[in-house]
């Protein structure tokens, strides 16, 4: 399966790294593919060093400007010229989307698939890993949007909400 991964280009914090460590490694063990910005920096670079070493698949989508941040050592590595057409080639490479902490980079990311994905324009499952309640107040602000009619089809069927790890990976397996 070809996962593309959305998270931050910053080194963080244990209760961040330490989940996402364990994430890479369950998917690397699981034999699927890691699609995610191509970059060794902070978080993306642990994320793709912890799914080579359990033994996945690396499939880098870089952009030209940060070019020189590329990784080193992945299986495929695509420089797109523009950041729209890479957020296009991340999805077009995705079986499924997950979603960990990240910044401004991340959200304008994950907006960008579930928007589209409000307007059916794909159904990849998009799951979320909310690691130490980082994505509260998204949540909060998601599902007020759905009490109050601005979206056209229930929360649940865009986007779900994982805790844990290993809890993302049975929500994309159940959604297969
Ligand atoms: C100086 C520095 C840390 C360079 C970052 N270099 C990057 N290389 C590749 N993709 C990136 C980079 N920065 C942001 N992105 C994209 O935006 C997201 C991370 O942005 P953020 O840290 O959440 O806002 C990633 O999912 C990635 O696709």
């Amino acid at each position: 399966m070809n996962i593309t991964v959305f998270c931050s280009a910053y080194s963080l914090d244990e209760r961040y790294t330490l989940p996402a460590a364990d994430f890479a490694r369950l998917l690397g063990e699981r034999g699927d593919t890691l699609v995610w910005g191509g970059s060794h920096a902070g978080l993306m670079g642990l994320l793709a060093d912890g799914v080579k070493e359990a033994g996945g698949r690396l499939v880098g989508i870089s952009v030209d400007l940060l070019a020189h941040k590329a990784y080193e050592g992945a299986d495929e590595l695509v420089s797109a010229p523009d950041l729209a057409t890479r957020k296009a080639l991340l999805l077009e490479r995705a079986d499924a989307v997950v979603v960990l902490v990240g910044g401004l980079g991340t959200l304008d990311e994950v907006t960008e698939v579930l928007e589209l994905k409000k307007h059916a324009l794909h159904d990849k499952p998009v799951v979320l890993l909310d690691t130490d309640g980082f994505y509260a107040g998204m949540r909060t602000q998601l599902e007020r949007m759905e009490t109050e009619g601005f979206l056209p089809r229930p929360l649940a069927d865009l986007v779900v909400f994982a805790t844990t790890p290993a809890e993302a990976f049975a929500a994309l397996d159940q959604a297969r």
